[in-house]
């Protein structure tokens, strides 16, 4: 009986809740309307019909413009790209009011159509921020947080060890063995897999299918297909169509990327065989009575995402790194001559070292670039509408943070250009500016970042232990000039170059530094 009351009195009141919701939602919509219509967009270039500004935006080199934008139209940017709202920061104090300070509005991703066309919705780094990211970064934050990236730096000194005897052996093929590197790292990680010294089968299948989506997983490429969706329907033959041929070979290379490591671990798993990993942990976490299925999907995602993540950028960070002291001997000579006074010439330099070598430290900093390998970031997209210092954030828009832009600021950088590791040091030590933006920002900022710095430490102190990196010469002996290519797309690195990496001990042979690392023990 009470149930009838109570249910009839509620019923009463529906139409009365009905009336005060109506006037309070219209009030927000009237309130909103009257303070954006007191706001404006932020300056921008002038859109044209239709496709708004993306003939104007330099598509392998999308920071570029919007830095030139930057200098005409101030730090904050409005643009449009066909029917999406871009947003550019180009300020390293906004990008952290907005992204950081205002992160419950500003960390979702924007809706990327070649995500799903290229079968990368896995991906966590691409995620919505709903309720399967927020599973999936708690997962990340077990396995990635300081005191846990701690416990894999044995890995990574292991596998930058190898990265020297394959140097060693194989100089020319320094682009492969700085990808064997930083996969293997991340391989041995994530699935307790140990690569094959050199062309590794799953390495192979992964790297496939980074090089098939990095290039249209950006907001600038996948804005045409978001804005006529109708094209992912046309058939591969279609001129024009070309995109739906590679797009179907990423979606089959996509799901082998997730599957084939994860069926290593799982079948390991069985014979008591694997080595400690984020998966072994991750599976091991999964609590009684909990959904085994939905578990072993998210742990499959975030395994796939980590290496996803780690590979590319590790890799690309550490070919930039090779380029910079080919360039810049002096600083090379200088970094050496750090090494050689704390760790000597007989050992290799340990993780101990680290505190004992500022000027290394320095060094991915100096040209803002090693560890900007993501000049724009990854995009972040805005979930309600917001105001910012007067001007008005739209609901949905993209929000870039233009990296390339803040780490060429002269007001903070003088001579950005400049190769100086010495802007970071003050009195020998490491100024509290390491170029934390590098990592992004808020709520999305990169979960590896503890793992990405050791890993770049080992290999940019190892390398320059042992190695000279060196101009390449010519038949006559005349070093051979070179016109630097870049990569375009998510991640950016310099093609191969010319270049020689000799042992600064040219007496040095595989046996000599086999024996150098055994002592590492
Ligand atoms: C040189 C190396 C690296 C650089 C420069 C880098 C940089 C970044 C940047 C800029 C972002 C976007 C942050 C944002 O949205 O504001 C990001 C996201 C991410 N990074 Fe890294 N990263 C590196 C290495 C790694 C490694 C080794 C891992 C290993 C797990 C990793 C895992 C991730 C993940 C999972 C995300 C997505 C986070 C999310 O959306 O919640 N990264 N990284």
């Amino acid at each position: 009986m009470f149930d009838n009351v109570e249910a009839t009195n509620i019923h009463s009141l529906v139409p009365i809740l009905g009336v005060l919701v109506s006037l309070f939602v219209v009030r927000l919509m009237v309130n909103n309307r009257e303070k954006h219509a007191r706001c404006s967009l932020p300056p921008g270039p002038r859109p044209f019909p239709v496709v708004g500004n993306v003939m104007s935006v330099n598509s392998k080199e999308p920071w570029v413009t919007y830095t030139d934008w930057g200098k005409t139209y101030g730090p904050l940017v409005y643009s449009r790209l066909f029917n999406k709202d871009v947003i550019v920061i180009n300020s390293e104090r906004i990008a952290k009011d907005i992204l950081d300070r205002r992160s419950s509005v500003f960390s979702d991703r924007p809706t990327l159509i070649t995500m799903d066309l290229f079968g990368w919705s896995w991906n966590v780094t691409f995620m919505p921020y709903g309720e399967r990211w927020r599973q999936c970064r708690r997962l990340f934050h077990q396995t990635f947080r300081p005191e846990a990236a701690l416990t894999y730096r044995p890995v990574q000194m292991c596998k930058v060890h190898q990265l020297l005897m394959n140097l060693l052996e194989t100089p020319h093929e320094y682009g492969s063995h700085l990808q064997t590197m930083s996969s293997s790292i991340i391989m041995a990680i994530a699935y307790g897999y140990d690569t094959a010294p050199r062309h590794d089968a799953f390495v192979k299948v992964v790297e496939d299918a980074l090089n098939l989506a990095l290039g249209v997983i950006t907001p600038e490429r996948a804005a045409l297909l978001g804005a006529f969706p109708f094209l992912i329907r046309l058939p591969y033959w279609f001129p024009g169509a070309g995109f739906q041929k590679k797009a179907q070979e990423s979606r089959h290379v996509s799901k082998e990327q997730v599957d084939a490591p994860f069926r290593h671990v799982t079948q390991n798993l069985a014979s008591n065989s694997l080595p400690p990993c984020i998966c072994s942990d991750l599976l091991g976490r999964m609590k009684d009575g909990g959904n085994i299925q939905r578990h072993e999907g998210l742990v499959k995602d975030v395994a796939a995402t980590a290496f996803s993540a780690a590979s590319d950028t590790t890799s690309s960070a550490m070919l930039i790194f090779t380029l910079a002291m080919l360039q810049n001997p002096k600083v090379q000579a200088k970094a050496q001559a750090e090494i050689d006074a704390i760790v000597g010439r007989d050992r290799l330099p340990e993780f101990s070292d680290r505190a004992s070598l500022p000027y290394i430290d320095a060094v991915p900093l100096s040209p803002s670039t090693i560890i900007l390998t993501l000049q724009t970031g990854v995009a972040h997209a805005a979930t309600a509408d917001d105001i910012y210092e007067g001007y008005y954030i739209p609901k949905g828009a993209t929000v870039m943070a233009n990296l390339w832009a803040m780490s060429h600021d002269e007001s903070i950088y003088p001579d950005p250009y400049e190769f100086k590791p010495e802007r970071f040091l003050s009195n020998g030590k490491l100024i509290d500016d390491v170029v934390s933006y590098a990592f992004g920002f808020g709520r999305r900022v990169c979960i590896g970042r503890h793992v990405a710095d050791a890993s770049l430490w080992a290999g940019i102190t190892s390398i320059l232990s042992v190695f000279n990196i060196k101009k390449a010469l010519d038949d006559s002996g005349k070093e051979v000039e070179f016109e630097v290519q870049w990569t375009s797309g998510l991640t950016t690195h310099p093609l191969l170059f010319p270049c020689v990496i000799e042992p600064r001990d040219l007496e040095m042979t595989a046996e000599g530094l086999a024996e150098m690392i055994a002592l590492h023990g």
